[in-house]
């Protein structure tokens, strides 16, 4: 499991691109066959990727996490961006169909991701905080979370924006997950930009072509700098951080925040004429 240090402000406006992308940028979650998890001190988030192909995958323990196994002291959100798949949980299986949501609450000892076929194989992002209480395991699908349309054809950013685990949808101790798919001909996400300093933030990009990009904003709203981002990557947003993209393309995100308000509505928009 990869290690990331936190940042302070101040320092972050002499980073040079190569290290704003060794810092925040999260490439390579999903490798064949694999499970890959990063951890970051920004509340103790571990974001990663199961692509379960050839095998079914198990969610093993770093030994970093110094715990007997993976969920001792965590909660977990997994969502499908594949194909079909199942992920097991201490051997209770749900099918996972593309862009559904399951919630493993802590105290959960096995889970197992696996593809209904390797040549479409399921791609299961991970999102995962530390946690005080167990909650029970839910699925929630599009159809069922709760929908909000967002922008207006005019400032090209049309989108809606699904909340699958937060305070009125599936309970978790401080993970707040949802998606966010943009119509087409629409580029923008989260502009005019917000700020929400008592949580941390995750984006990962996905449903982009080989070719297109999403230039990520970051950085405090008078000293902004960017991400440029392809494909099925995710970049981590500082509590100190505004997070707005705009694709070169239309396209789908995963937000998910952690922190110490379970709340949507605690955040500080940022006026037009503060970004720089
Ligand atoms: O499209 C959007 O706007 C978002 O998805 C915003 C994120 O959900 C977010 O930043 C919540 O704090
Ligand atoms: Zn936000």
């Amino acid at each position: 499991m990869e290690i990331r240090h936190a940042t302070n402000p101040e320092d972050f406006k002499q980073y040079s691109t190569e290290r704003i992308r060794k810092d925040f940028l999260v490439s390579d979650l999903f490798g064949e066959d694999e499970v890959n998890t990063v951890y970051t001190h920004y509340d103790r988030v571990i974001l990663g990727g199961a692509l379960p192909v050839e095998k079914s995958l198990e969610l093993t323990t770093p030994v970093a996490l110094k715990v007997d196994y993976f969920l001792e002291r965590r909660e977990l959100g997994v969502v499908n961006i594949g194909g079909l798949g199942s992920v097991s949980v201490d051997g209770q299986r749900y099918e996972m169909a593309a862009r559904e949501c399951l919630y493993i609450g802590k105290g959960h000892k096995d889970v197992v991701f696996a593809s209904r076929s390797s040549d479409e194989p399921a791609k299961f992002y991970l999102v995962s905080t530390p946690a005080h209480q167990a909650y029970p395991v839910q699925k929630v699908n599009l159809q069922q979370a709760q929908a909000y349309e967002l922008g207006t054809a005019s400032e090209s950013n049309e989108r809606t924006l699904y909340r699958f685990i937060h305070a009125e949808g599936i309970q978790s101790c401080q993970l707040m997950l949802g998606m966010t798919v943009l119509k087409p001909n629409n580029m923008w996400n989260t502009m005019p930009a917000h700020l929400h300093d008592r949580r941390m933030e995750a984006y990962l990009y996905f449903n982009l072509s080989d070719k297109a990009r999403v230039i990520h904003l970051m950085g405090e709203p008078h000293e902004t700098r960017h991400l440029i981002i392809q494909n099925e990557q995710a970049v981590i947003s500082p509590s100190w951080s505004i997070h707005s993209g705009m694709g070169t393309s239309n396209y789908a995100f995963i937000w998910a925040m952690a922190g110490e308000n379970y709340t949507f509505e605690d955040m500080d928009a940022v006026a037009m004429e503060d970004l720089r």
